[in-house]
């Protein structure tokens, strides 16, 4: 790990085990960083829910048992405004987004940054992911827990921020996390892994769409027969590679088409129905994290992922002409859906390059 002793840390401390862990490490070699909890409270003025008061109340006992100060950063105008509009923007064209990607260059190492951590050398955060100084330049790198690996969810962040962020416990796998919190006797030691979106845990997806674009429904069609099925609700309910209980008998069904402007929803029976599967496809706005390690080279080797599943796929990535690429899979891909963020890693899955967008495809 980097030196440490004179720089400026703040840890970004959400009432989590990982996130305590990073207190307890830093504390272990004698630091005492500023801790932040960061406030994103429901949309309305409803109650603040319980869970998010017993976070505070966890990282406020942590703090103060390594003798470190905790302050709570409101960003909730910042998550309704940046994350959802990106969200919606996405949703409403058909495509599929990643919220949690995005709060992390948005929130977490974004507005957060500008609140607060614009006065630190480096912001801590209990991801499970590295980095690696190459030729004094900084990479983000894999945590060795393939599970909890969360490369995948830092590959949009900024070269600036990825150059602060600070990952102390990104060397461990979980359960190594789990037994340090637990010979520590941290407060959550227990507590279970946050699921859901960032920052809004509960909220169910659907409802959350819902909430912005209503509803807006259309025909869903056989893709192979053109037979008329049913009808959605709206195609922003449906990702392409997704089953979906549609209802209709007969299946299991895949959504495997959009046709946005007919409001179409395309389905395939089977279980692995050939059609939502993929090898090649196109991505844009390569977002590089460190820098472009291939420069204008035609084909490189690598491997990728576009869901936050443990495998790394290998794939021969293409440049083309105007700059875009191609990934050509080594195998087949299920559940390609534009929109997603492609992430890519060298060959060994060691170093994360960055990510780009899938593109639509007809
Ligand atoms: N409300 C929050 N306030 C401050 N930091 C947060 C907050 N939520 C998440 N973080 C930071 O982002 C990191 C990754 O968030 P994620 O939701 O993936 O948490 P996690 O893996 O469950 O971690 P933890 O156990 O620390 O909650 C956390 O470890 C923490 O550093």
């Amino acid at each position: 790990m980097e030196n440490l002793k004179d720089k400026k840390i703040a840890v970004l401390l959400s009432g989590g085990v990982d996130s305590s862990v990073v207190v307890y490490e830093l504390a272990r070699q004698g630091l005492h960083p500023d801790c932040f909890y960061i406030k994103i409270g429901p949309e309305e003025e409803e109650e603040w829910d319980c869970s998010s008061e017993e976070d505070l109340e966890m990282a406020t006992a942590v703090a103060a048992r390594y003798g470190c100060r905790l302050q709570v950063i409101d960003c909730h105008k910042e998550y309704w405004e940046q994350v959802t509009k990106y969200t919606m923007d996405k949703v409403r064209n058909g495509l599929t987004p990643n919220p949690d990607v995005m709060c992390n260059r948005l929130i977490k190492f974004g507005a957060f940054d500008q609140k607060a951590g614009y006065d630190y050398d480096l912001i801590a955060t209990g991801h499970y992911a590295q980095t690696e100084i190459i030729d004094g330049q900084k990479w983000l790198v894999t945590s060795p827990d393939p599970v909890k690996d969360q490369t995948d969810f830092l590959a949009q962040i900024y070269d600036w921020q990825l150059r602060k962020a600070l990952f102390p416990i990104g060397h461990y796998m979980k359960e190594e996390v789990r037994e340090i919190a637990e010979r520590e006797h941290l407060v959550n030691a227990k507590r279970k892994d946050s699921q859901g979106i960032c920052f809004l845990g509960k909220i169910n997806y659907n409802d959350y769409i819902r909430r912005y674009l209503g509803e807006n429904p259309g025909d869903v069609l056989e893709l192979e027969t053109g037979k008329k099925l049913g009808k959605h609700k709206g195609l922003w309910f449906h990702t392409i590679g997704q089953r979906h209980g549609l209802g209709f008998g007969g299946g299991p069904w895949y959504a495997v088409k959009k046709d946005m402007k007919q409001n179409i929803l395309y389905v395939s029976k089977g279980y692995e129905p050939l059609t939502a599967y993929k090898k090649d496809f196109s991505i844009h706005d390569f977002h590089f994290l460190t820098c472009n390690p291939w420069g204008d080279a035609g084909e490189v080797s690598v491997t990728f992922k576009i869901r936050h599943t443990p495998e790394y796929h290998p794939a021969r990535l293409e440049r083309k002409a105007d700059g875009e690429y191609v990934v050509h899979s080594e195998h087949l891909i299920q559940g390609v859906a534009p929109g997603q963020f492609c992430v890519v890693y060298d060959e060994d899955h060691h170093k994360c390059f960055g990510s780009a967008e899938i593109s639509w495809s007809e």
